[in-house]
């Protein structure tokens, strides 16, 4: 069953993304980028708040931003990593670069591996080639994310036929996928369709802008609507039956 991974700054907002039903909390400083690394503490406080009800994922920051050393204990009791890889399209050694830095992620600690969809803005890989790299840090999961966060989302960049074919690809692979980039629960029934194991959000989920606070109800009305297609299996998206799910 498709999961809600919502992103939080605090274990303040922690405390509301669970209150609200999220699936897994996910720890990242916003006002850094798309995938900002919050201060380690941080991430202690949150995973000390999480008391282990729900997985939790760390952000890392860009490799493109040089190499930030995080002290393996910061690590301890988080599920899963990620760094981004904007601005690495160019580099011929990135795949070796990001796998370096990668290697202070614990064993314990799953590697998500980052595919930025609004790709040329971005300026980082392209898909297959972050599909090939995924192996050599052992990934269990690709996200999809955008990098820049202006009001384009996901469907901006890949119609959903594109979409359900990679999520095809990477489940051939053995990896999940979890799809964010400014999803709206109005989004949902498309990245469902997909086969997405997991709908990460954050500006969806708080007050205002996504560096505004996460908010209980928007994440309860949320899961109300991930909620919404149990049982549904693979949901039957199509333009003209946009209603059944909107
Ligand atoms: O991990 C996913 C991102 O936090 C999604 O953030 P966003 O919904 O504001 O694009």
């Amino acid at each position: 069953m498709t999961q809600l991974l919502v992103s939080v700054r605090s274990a303040e907002e922690a405390s509301a993304a669970l209150a609200g039903g999220a699936d897994l909390i996910d720890v990242k400083e916003p006002s850094l980028g798309s995938l900002g690394a919050a201060d380690p503490q941080v991430w202690r406080d949150v995973i000390q708040m999480v008391r282990a009800q729900v997985p939790v994922s760390v952000a890392l920051g860009e490799i493109s931003d040089g190499e930030r050393r995080f002290d393996a204990d910061s690590f301890r009791g988080a599920s899963m990593a990620k760094y981004g890889l904007a601005n690495m399209a160019d580099s011929a050694i990135w795949m070796s670069l990001a796998a370096r830095a990668y290697e202070q992620v614990p064993r314990g600690c799953a590697r998500v591996a980052v595919y930025y969809v609004d790709q040329s803005r971005a300026k980082c890989p392209p898909l297959h080639d972050v599909l090939r790299w995924s192996g050599q840090i052992s990934a269990t999961t690709i996200l999809f994310d955008t990098l820049v966060k202006d009001g384009q989302t996901l469907f901006d960049f890949f119609t959903p036929s594109e979409l359900t074919a990679a999520i095809a690809t990477i489940h051939e692979a053995g990896m999940k996928v979890a799809c964010g980039g400014s999803l709206t629960a109005e989004h949902f029934a498309a990245a469902i369709s997909a086969g997405a194991d997991i709908l990460a959000v954050r500006g969806a989920a708080c007050e205002g802008s996504r560096t505004s606070r996460v908010n209980r109800e928007r994440v309860r009305d949320l899961k109300a609507k991930l909620n919404s297609f149990v049982g549904e299996g693979k949901v039957h998206y199509a333009s003209n039956d946009k209603s059944r799910f909107a």
